[in-house]
């Protein structure tokens, strides 16, 4: 009998793992149904013509802060979702805060999904938190299908009584012993809060508040300081470890040093970190505030150096935005502002662009930092981050010759802006598919905002 299919992308540079072949792919059911030349095309077949263009695994986010419930207003799932879904990214993870409450048990964590359900352009899932005084939640937790916990070592900034609080090392440590317990990961920001606090203080009250201050508040000690207590806790406690937009290349090589021991750890970096820099901060001003800080551009080009020899595990764009008068006011000193760069929708031609249009790095290299490794490190795997048979057919053409500006107003953030607003990029996502449905083209923009589902975990173990 046959095949018929629902849609055939043809004659694409198909990114497969390892290696890229001009294919066509066909989607049956939303899960891609047969790669291969010259696939048969049938009346009702939906053909997208892929000439030219590369066809790659959708995005998957593992670092987003959309916020809600409560704080909608900073960002939301339909404005994220909707800038992930044009920018490629076909699966996200929710950070279990800023919104409020955080999600920190399972009521809270009730909230979250109701705010999410029917809201979402693309797949997701949620992080839960590890918090001082949640440890007999995190089982609960997981059972109900977080993908894993979230800790701060510094403090994580907002404001009020029921906002995420960094942790003590005491929680840190007996909750690392429950995650391990259950057999859980937890996802770690790691910066000392004892360096980072006395630094910050004794600018402030000295009155050196510039960018560069700030930066030297932050110093790449605090993250070294950090990480290597989590590894020790780690090897002591055997829980896995995912650290969190690291941005110094020294914090990479002591993570690849406890992997080459035997942990079960890895490391994120976002694109920030690589395609911006300290200079930029002084010049974009609190729209490249983040933390830890954009570093020098000496400590940049370290960064590519770790990052070309596959020591950084996986990108994420740690999308942690806020409404413009929170940043942008000019009554606001730099340590005032928010923390936290708008960036979600440009990920992909962000590191395909720089990494490589312009530094000529593999594609299949930029595809495993994006898709594939991000779904095997969280168990998502067996539906995401490839293009392989039987998989979700989770699908992003790139235009790998297609030069613009970005401007603010295509960006799809709640509030458009962002450090990369104005940025000459060299490539373009033309078209994003989720579970074979094209959900954003270039020249239609967003036409799908809501299909998108929760692919619940539980202990680990994934069961979508
Ligand atoms: N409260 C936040 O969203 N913080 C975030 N802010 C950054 N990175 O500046 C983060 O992930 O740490
Ligand atoms: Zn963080
Ligand atoms: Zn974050």
């Amino acid at each position: 009998m046959k095949e018929t299919y629902e849609l055939i992308i043809r004659n694409g540079d198909v990114v497969l793992p390892g290696e890229v072949r001009k294919l066509d792919i066909a989607v049956k059911n939303g899960k891609i149904a047969a790669l291969g030349e010259k696939l048969p095309v049938d009346p009702d077949t939906r053909v997208i013509d892929a000439e030219g263009q590369y066809v790659l695994p959708g995005m998957i986010d593992m670092h987003v802060h959309f916020n809600e419930p409560a704080l909608g207003h900073w960002e939301g799932f339909r404005s994220g979702s909707a800038a992930l879904a044009a920018g490629g990214c076909t699966c996200y993870a929710d950070m279990p805060l800023n919104g409020n409450p955080p999600t920190v048990n399972k009521a809270a964590l009730q909230l979250k999904t109701e705010a999410a359900a029917g809201n979402s352009a693309v797949d997701y899932v949620l992080w839960g938190g590890l918090v001082p005084g949640n440890l007999e939640d995190l089982e609960e937790l997981a059972a109900a299908g977080v993908t894993g916990f979230k800790a701060f070592i510094s403090n994580p900034g907002g404001e009020g009584e029921g906002r995420f609080r960094e942790v003590d090392d005491d929680t840190l440590f007996q909750g690392m012993k429950k995650i391990a317990g259950f057999g859980g990961i937890l996802a770690l920001h790691a910066e000392s809060e004892e360096i980072t606090a006395v630094l910050s203080a004794d600018a402030v009250r000295s009155g050196r508040t510039t960018a560069r201050d700030f930066a030297a508040s932050r110093p790449a000690e605090a993250e070294l300081e950090a990480v290597a207590r989590a590894l020790l806790y780690s090897e002591r406690t055997g829980c896995r470890l995912h650290f969190v937009h690291i941005s110094t290349a020294a914090a990479i090589n002591m993570i690849h040093e406890a992997k080459l021991r035997g942990l079960d750890v890895s490391a994120e970096t976002c694109p920030h970190y690589l395609v911006l820099n300290e200079n930029s901060l002084e010049e974009l001003g609190a729209l490249a505030k983040c933390a830890p800080p954009l570093r020098s551009p000496e400590e940049q080009e370290k960064l590519w150096k770790v990052l070309a020899d596959g020591r950084i595990d996986l990108i994420a764009s740690d999308h942690s935005p806020c409404p413009p008068e929170l940043k942008l006011d000019p009554g606001l000193n730099f340590f005032e502002a928010w923390g936290g760069i708008s960036g979600a929708q440009s990920s992909l031609e962000l590191m395909f662009h720089e990494g490589v249009n312009v530094r000529g790095l593999p594609v299949t290299q930029i595809a495993a930092l994006l898709a594939e490794q991000p779904a095997r490190r969280f168990g998502l795997d067996h539906r995401k981050g490839s293009i392989k048979l039987g998989l979700d057919a989770d699908l992003v053409l790139l235009n790998p010759d297609h030069s613009y500006i970005l401007g603010a107003e295509d960006l799809y953030y709640r509030h458009k802006h962002s450090p990369y607003a104005g940025m000459t990029l060299s490539c373009k996502v033309t078209a994003t598919i989720s579970r074979g449905a094209v959900v954003y083209t270039s020249a239609d923009g967003l036409l799908i905002d809501d299909g998108g589902q929760w692919l619940r975990v539980n202990e680990g173990q994934p069961s979508l």
